[in-house]
C-alpha cells in the first residue's frame, strides 16, 4: 500500500514508519518538525514538511494516491494541554478536521489513529474495557475523545475504514529508533537520564495513593508491540466502521517498580525523591487488551518490564544526545 504516516518523525510514528516500510509498504511521512526529528525518519521513507493546520498542502500531499493515512501527529504534554487548551484543540482537533476533510477529497479510504488511555480519565474498574465510560481529567484527553468521535462520524458519512488505538504508556526502543522528547515528561526515560547522571535525580509524584506501594500504577507496552498493531489495524475496519481498540499489556506497574527495575538494568542507583501529586493523574491505569487480540489476534511479544526498560536503556547509551 501508499501510505501516510503523520508525526512519523516522531517517537511512536517513526518505529510505525520504520515497520511500514520493512513490510514493504510505500512510506510518506508528513511532519511539521515542532517536536519531531528529521534524522528519526527511517530510511526508504520521503518526508515532507510542513502542518496539519495547512489544508492546501494536506490536499496537495494526499493527491498522490494514497490507500491509507496513520495519524500521530499530535501534542501530548497533559501539563501544557491545561495552561493552553486552545493550542491543543487547534492542533489536535481541527488538525484532524482538515486531514479527514482532505482525505476525503482525494479518495483516501484507510485511518488509523493514535487515541490514548487519557480518554477514560480516573477508571471505576481495572482492567479498563473499551466500554468504560469517557471522562477525560484535562485537555488533552479531551481533544484526543473529540477526535475519536469526529473520525466515527466522518467514517460512518463517508464510507472510511477506521480505527482508533487508545494507547496505555508506551516505552521502550525498536533498533536506531527512540525517545527523544524535548521536555521529557514520561517517567521511564526520566528515570534513566537520572541513571545515565544527565539529571540529578527523579521525582516520585505521589506515595500516597491507593495502590500496592503507594505510587502510581501504569499499563507499560513496549514499542514495537504497540506498532504491530497498527499494521493489524489498517485493514481490519470496513466501510463506514469506526473501531476502537485499547492496547496495553495487562498488567500494572507503579513508579517505585520502575524505579527498581531501572537499577537493576543499568546497574546503578538512582536518586528519587518524594514529591506531590501530578494534577490529573489517576492513581492506576490498566487496559484490557482483550478485544484487539480476539478480534485481529494481536498479542504483545515484549511484556517484560524489563526488557521495556533494556531497550530504552541501550538506545539511551547508543545516543546520548537524543538524534541530534
Ligand atoms: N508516547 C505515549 O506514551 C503515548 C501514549 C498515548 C497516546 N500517544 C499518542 O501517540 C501519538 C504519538 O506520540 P509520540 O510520543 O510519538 O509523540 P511525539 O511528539 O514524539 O510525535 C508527534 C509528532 O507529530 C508532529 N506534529 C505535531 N503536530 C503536528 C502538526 N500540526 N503537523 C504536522 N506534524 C505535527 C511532531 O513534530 C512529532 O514529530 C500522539 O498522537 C500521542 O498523543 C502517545
Ligand atoms: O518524573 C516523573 C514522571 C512521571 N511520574 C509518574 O509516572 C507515571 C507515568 O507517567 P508518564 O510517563 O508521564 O505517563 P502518563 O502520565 O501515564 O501518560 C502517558 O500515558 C498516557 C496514557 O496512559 C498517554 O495518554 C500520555 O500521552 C502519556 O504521556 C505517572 O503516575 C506519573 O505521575 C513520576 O512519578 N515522575
Amino acid at each position: 500500500m501508499k501510505l501516510l504516516v503523520t508525526g512519523g518523525a516522531g517517537y511512536v510514528g517513526s518505529v510505525v514508519a520504520s515497520q511500514l516500510v520493512e513490510a514493504g509498504h510505500e512510506t510518506v511521512v508528513l511532519d511539521d518538525l515542532s517536536k519531531g526529528h528529521a534524522n528519526a525518519v527511517p530510511e526508504g521513507a520521503l518526508l515532507v514538511e510542513g502542518s496539519l493546520l495547512d489544508e492546501g498542502f494536506l490536499r496537495e500531499t494526499l493527491s498522490g494516491g494514497f490507500d491509507g493515512v496513520l495519524h500521530f501527529a499530535a501534542l501530548s504534554l497533559v501539563a501544557e494541554s491545561v495552561e493552553q487548551p486552545e493550542r491543543y484543540y487547534r492542533n489536535n482537533v481541527v488538525g484532524t478536521l482538515n486531514l479527514l476533510e482532505a482525505m476525503v477529497e482525494t479518495g483516501v479510504r484507510r485511518l488509523v489513529f493514535s487515541s490514548t488511555a487519557a480518554v477514560y480519565g480516573e477508571p471505576e474498574e481495572v482492567p479498563i474495557p473499551e466500554t468504560a465510560p469517557t471522562r477525560p481529567t484535562n485537555p488533552y484527553g479531551s481533544s484526543k475523545l473529540a477526535v475519536d468521535g469526529l473520525i466515527r462520524d466522518v467514517a460512518r458519512a463517508r464510507g472510511l475504514c477506521a480505527t482508533s488505538l487508545r494507547y496505555f504508556n508506551v516505552a521502550g526502543a525498536s533498533g536506531r529508533f527512540g525517545e527523544d522528547h524535548e521536555p521529557e515528561t514520561h517517567l521511564i526515560p526520566i528515570v534513566l537520564q537520572a541513571a545515565a547522571g544527565t539529571r540529578e535525580s527523579v521525582k516520585i509524584f505521589g506515595t500516597d495513593y491507593p495502590t500496592r506501594d503507594g505510587t502510581a500504577v501504569r499499563d507499560y507496552i513496549h514499542i514495537e508491540d504497540l506498532g504491530r498493531a497498527h499494521l493489524l489495524a489498517l485493514e481490519a475496519s470496513e466501510p463506514g466502521e469506526h473501531r476502537v481498540y485499547n492496547l496495553g499489556n495487562g498488567s500494572g506497574f507503579s513508579v517505585l517498580q520502575v524505579i527498581e527495575v531501572a537499577r537493576k538494568v543499568a546497574g546503578v542507583d538512582i536518586r528519587a525523591k518524594e514529591a506531590p501529586r501530578r494534577t490529573g493523574d489517576p492513581p492506576e491505569l490498566v487496559a484490557s487488551s482483550d478485544k484487539i487480540k480476539t478480534e485481529l489476534g494481536w498479542k504483545p511479544e515484549k511484556p517484560s518490564l524489563e526488557a521495556m526498560i533494556s531497550d530504552a536503556w541501550a538506545w539511551m547509551q547508543d545516543h546520548p544526545g537524543g538524534y541530534e
